[in-house]
């Protein structure tokens, strides 16, 4: 991605404005600049069309015509074989219009989508059979990223834009791709708006319910998560007590950060289990397992990392990258002594291991102590630590070997495993339409 030097502009009255140079974006950045905030045009050279570079030009020139700052970035890269060319563009100019506001210290990107742009997008979802999220279409105000994106005129009809437009003698640019019959948004305009010319206000305002409808159905599952579940586990006997339509809603919406689940699947989960039953379900990124009444997600784990030398005789976090997760060593009144822990092997569970919880408690076999901890049979892989005379020293997700404990009058570190999923996470990407 090639970027001109963005102006920093830092600044609170400074808002950007993502100029395509078309008709909308043209009329938004003349009211912007004539509001009396500072304005920032921000364009993206998508590099797929011959006259982009003239386009880039044209919308520089008319920026400074406006008194408009400028910034420009061109993408690099192209689609790959069998990949949408819009979503790739989508993608890039989102990214590239981000970085940009980003750069220039601007938190306020205005985009010129209006009512039609909804009414469409509202239609397309409706025919790919989109749920509620879809149908809402565009959100006219949405935070993403340190990043407000706003679309002040998602209410105002195409014509007015234009009506405008023609009124201030504005020059704009005609992208010859909007007319082309291969991209499903340019037919149903072709086609739709000639046929239903007063459909738009319908379409716009069916959005507008959907919204609605997803904001009251994420505050009924957030209800009913917060009685039935944690993120690592979702009571699957409190969901079958709901109505059907209110356990499909709280399952759709606990499955959201961990997997993008298809309807598909949302609709075996909720007929296939019975109380009492071990089952699991492929899932995109991973499994779903049904255990002791439970709904647990399990990222696809891949092979077992090899047998590896670790040190964990010093107390803090010690990340396991190939197990997802990190021992935890912390100073204790009964663990194990340090320098039992300098020179520590950790592999996969064999088979044949045995395991003693506490120290007067019997020796079991790992699968028997597994079991009576509660420890799901897919957490069961490892890792395992064995000191230098390969004795077992710890578990994941099970703990120490009380065999290894250290006698009382010596220094003593406790071993415990820690999840990925249960150390702070980065937050996840949002949707959105540019
Ligand atoms: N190349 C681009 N650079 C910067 N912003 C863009 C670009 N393409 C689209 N946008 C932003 O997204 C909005 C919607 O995009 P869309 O593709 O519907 O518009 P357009 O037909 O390119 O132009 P316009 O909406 O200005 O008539 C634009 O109004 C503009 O704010």
């Amino acid at each position: 991605m090639a970027a001109s030097a963005t102006p920093r502009l830092a600044d609170s009255d400074v808002v950007a404005v993502a100029f395509s140079g078309g008709l909308d974006s043209t009329a938004l950045l003349h009211v912007a600049t004539r509001s009396g905030a500072r304005v920032l045009a921000l364009h993206v050279h998508h590099g797929l069309q011959p006259q982009a570079d003239e386009w880039a030009v044209h919308c520089e020139g008319v920026a400074r015509e406006f008194g408009a700052a400028f910034a420009c970035t061109r993408l690099s890269g192209a689609p790959g074989r069998g990949d949408s060319v819009e979503a790739w563009a989508r993608e890039g100019r989102h990214r590239a219009l981000h970085d940009m506001a980003g750069a220039a210290g601007v938190d306020l990107l205005l985009l010129a989508h209006h009512r039609r742009d909804q009414a469409e997008t509202f239609l397309l979802q409706a025919m790919r059979g989109a749920g509620m999220a879809g149908l809402a279409g565009m959100p006219k105000v949405q935070w993403r990223d340190g990043l407000c994106w706003a679309r002040p005129w998602l209410e105002q009809p195409r014509e007015l834009i234009q009506a405008y437009a023609e009124q201030h003698g504005l020059r704009w640019i005609e992208d010859p791709s909007n007319g082309d019959a291969r991209f499903a948004r340019n037919r149903l305009r072709q086609t739709v708006w000639p046929a239903f010319p007063s459909a738009e206000a319908g379409l716009a305002q069916a959005a507008r319910w959907a919204q609605q409808a997803e904001a009251l159905a994420a505050e009924v599952a957030g209800d009913d998560l917060a009685r039935l579940a944690t993120l690592e586990r979702l009571d699957l006997a409190g969901l079958a007590a709901l109505s059907p339509a209110r356990a499909s809603n709280a399952l759709r919406a606990w499955l959201a950060p961990h997997t993008a689940a298809p309807a598909s699947l949302v609709e075996r989960l909720l007929t296939e289990w019975r109380p009492g039953a071990t089952l699991c379900w492929p899932a995109p990124g991973g499994e779903l397992h049904a255990y002791r009444d439970g709904l647990h997600w399990a990222e696809a784990a891949g092979t077992f990392p090899p047998p590896s030398a670790v040190d964990l005789s010093r107390p803090g976090l010690h990340p396991q990258p190939g197990w997802q997760g990190a021992w935890l060593v912390e100073p204790a009144s009964a663990g194990i002594a340090p320098a039992r822990l300098a020179r520590l092997t950790q592999r996969a569970r064999a088979g044949a291991e045995q395991f003693q919880r506490a120290p007067k408690s019997a020796l079991r076999s790992l699968k028997k102590a597994c079991q009576e901890a509660g420890l799901p049979p897919w957490r069961r892989g490892g890792p395992l630590l064995f000191d230098a005379e390969e004795r077992l020293i710890a578990v994941a997700g099970l703990g120490m070997d009380a065999r290894a404990f250290a006698d009382q009058d010596e220094l003593q570190l406790a071993l415990s495993w820690l999840d990925d999923s249960a150390l702070p996470q980065r937050e996840g990407p949002a949707g959105t339409t540019a």
